[in-house]
C-alpha cells in the first residue's frame, strides 16, 4: 500500500518541526541540515520535486537575541523571528551548496493565501522555481502577522502549501517517531500508530499540544494538517526527523513513522481553498431540511432553508453553514450580503427580487461554491 502511493509523488512538501532542527542550544544544527540536504539531493536526482516548510526561526533568533526562554510578548516573538530567520536561511544555503542545490526563501502570511489572486502568484513564483531545480524553503512571515492573520503552526502552513503546490504527498519530520494513542511523553501506556483511514475523534483527543520548549502546536495541529490533506486524496506520513536517513527511508517505503491514507472522495484545490484556507465571515444557521439535501444530494443552498444568520459580511465572503444545533458541517461563499440573506431567508427564490429590489440568482449558496466537512 505505501510502496503503491509512493510510486505516484512526483512532488512532496517537506515540513520540518523546530525540534528537529535546532539543537540542544536551540540553535540551527549544521549536522542535520546536511543529512536533510543529501536526501533532499537525492531525491531531486530521481526527479522528485521538493518544497520544504521549514520552522526554527524563532529558536534560532531567540539564542541570537539571549534570550534565556521562549520569547513570551508577540513583539518579542516576532524580533526572535527576523533574526532567526536570516540565520535559518544561512544555514539551508551552506548545507544544500554542498550538494549543488540552490535554495529560495518564501515567507507567508494566511492573508497571502486567503487572497485568491496572491494564492495564484504564490503558485506561479513556486512553479518557476521548481521548474529551475531551486527548492523553496517556506516559513510562516512572523515578523509581519498579528493573530487574525497568523496560520498559527507549520503544520497548518505545509498542508496548505500542500493543496497551494498540488504535491502527491506531504512528509511531517518531528521529534517523536509518528502519532501515539497518547502523548508518550505523560502516557508511557501510549503506543504508535502505523495507518490511519480516517482521522477520528478518539485520536484527536489522544493528540496533546507540544511537549519541547521550541515546537508550536504539538500533535495536534500535525493531525489537523493531516486531515486537511487526505481530503484532497493526498497522503501525510508524521515520522521522526532524526536519525539515520529517515526522510530516504519513508520515501523507500520503510515502515517508518504513521501514515495517513488519502480519503477516497477528493476536494478539488478550489474548494480546499474554500474550507481550509479563507477564513469564515459570519455564520448561516439552515433547517433540518435544508442540512439533509445538502450534505446527501450536493445541492445548493436556497433562502428557503435558512433560518439564522449570524455576523456581518458581504457578498463573496466565506461563511460557516451550521446545522439547527449550530454544529459546522459545511463551508461556503455566499452570493448574497448577510443584510441580503436576513431579509430573504425563509422565502422562496422566486421571491428574492420583490424583497431585495434585485437578485443575483436563485442560490444563496451555490453547490460549486459549497464543501461539505
Ligand atoms: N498523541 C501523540 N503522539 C505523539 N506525540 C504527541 C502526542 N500528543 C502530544 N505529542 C507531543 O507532540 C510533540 C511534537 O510536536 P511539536 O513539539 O510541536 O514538534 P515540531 O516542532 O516538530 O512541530 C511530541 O514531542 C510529543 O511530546
Ligand atoms: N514560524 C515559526 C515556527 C512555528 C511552528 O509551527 O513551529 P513547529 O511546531 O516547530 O513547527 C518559526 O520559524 O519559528
Amino acid at each position: 500500500m505505501r510502496k503503491e502511493l509512493l510510486k505516484k509523488v512526483k512532488r512532496v512538501v517537506v515540513k520540518i518541526g523546530s525540534g528537529v532542527l535546532t539543537d540542544e542550544n536551540g540553535g540551527v544544527d549544521p549536522r542535520f541540515l546536511d543529512g536533510l540536504a543529501a536526501q533532499v539531493a537525492e531525491l531531486s536526482g530521481k526527479g522528485v520535486e521538493v518544497v520544504v516548510v521549514s520552522s526554527g526561526a524563532v529558536a534560532a533568533g531567540r539564542q541570537a537575541l539571549g534570550l534565556p526562554d521562549r520569547p513570551r510578548t508577540l513583539p518579542q516573538k516576532q524580533a526572535a523571528a527576523a533574526v532567526g530567520q536570516s540565520r535559518l536561511m544561512r544555514a539551508y544555503e551552506e548545507a544544500f551548496s554542498s550538494y549543488d542545490l540552490k535554495v529560495a526563501q518564501i515567507l507567508l502570511t494566511r492573508d497571502d493565501l486567503a487572497n485568491r489572486r496572491r494564492f495564484q502568484n504564490a503558485r506561479g513564483t513556486l512553479d518557476t522555481l521548481l521548474a529551475c531545480g531551486i527548492i523553496p524553503v517556506i516559513n510562516e512571515n512572523d515578523t509581519v502577522v498579528v493573530d487574525e492573520l497568523k496560520f498559527g503552526d507549520n503544520d497548518n502552513l505545509s498542508a496548505l502549501v500542500t493543496n497551494l503546490v498540488e504535491a502527491q504527498l506531504l512528509l511531517i519530520m518531528t521529534d517523536i517517531d509518528g502519532l501515539y494513542t497518547a502523548d508518550p511523553r505523560t502516557d508511557p501506556s501510549a503506543t504508535l500508530i502505523h495507518q490511519v483511514g480516517a482521522v477520528t475523534r478518539e485520536l484527536e483527543r489522544g493528540a496533546g499540544g507540544s511537549g519541547t520548549s521550541v515546537g508550536t502546536g504539538g500533535m495536534a495541529t500535525k493531525l489537523a494538517a493531516a486531515k486537511k490533506v487526505v481530503k484532497s486524496g493526498v497522503a501525510a506520513i508524521i515520522f521522526a526527523g532524526r536519525g539515520e536517513r529517515t526522510l530516504s527511508r519513508v520515501m523507500q517505503g520503510e515502515l517508518l513513522g504513521t501514515l495517513f491514507l488519502p480519503a477516497g472522495e477528493s476536494l478539488n484545490r478550489r474548494k480546499h481553498w474554500i474550507a481550509f484556507t479563507i477564513k469564515p465571515a459570519g455564520s448561516i444557521v439552515v433547517d433540518a431540511g435544508a442540512r439533509d439535501v445538502l450534505s446527501r444530494h450536493g445541492r445548493s443552498l436556497l433562502p428557503s432553508g435558512i433560518a439564522k444568520v449570524e455576523g456581518r459580511f458581504d457578498r463573496g465572503a466565506c461563511v460557516r453553514v451550521l446545522d439547527p444545533e449550530g454544529v459546522e458541517f459545511a463551508r461556503g461563499i455566499t452570493d448574497y450580503s448577510s443584510q441580503e440573506v436576513e431579509k430573504i431567508r425563509g422565502h422562496q427564490s422566486g421571491e428574492i427580487e420583490q424583497i431585495l429590489g434585485f437578485r443575483y440568482g436563485d442560490d444563496v449558496i451555490h453547490r460549486d461554491n459549497l464543501v461539505l466537512l
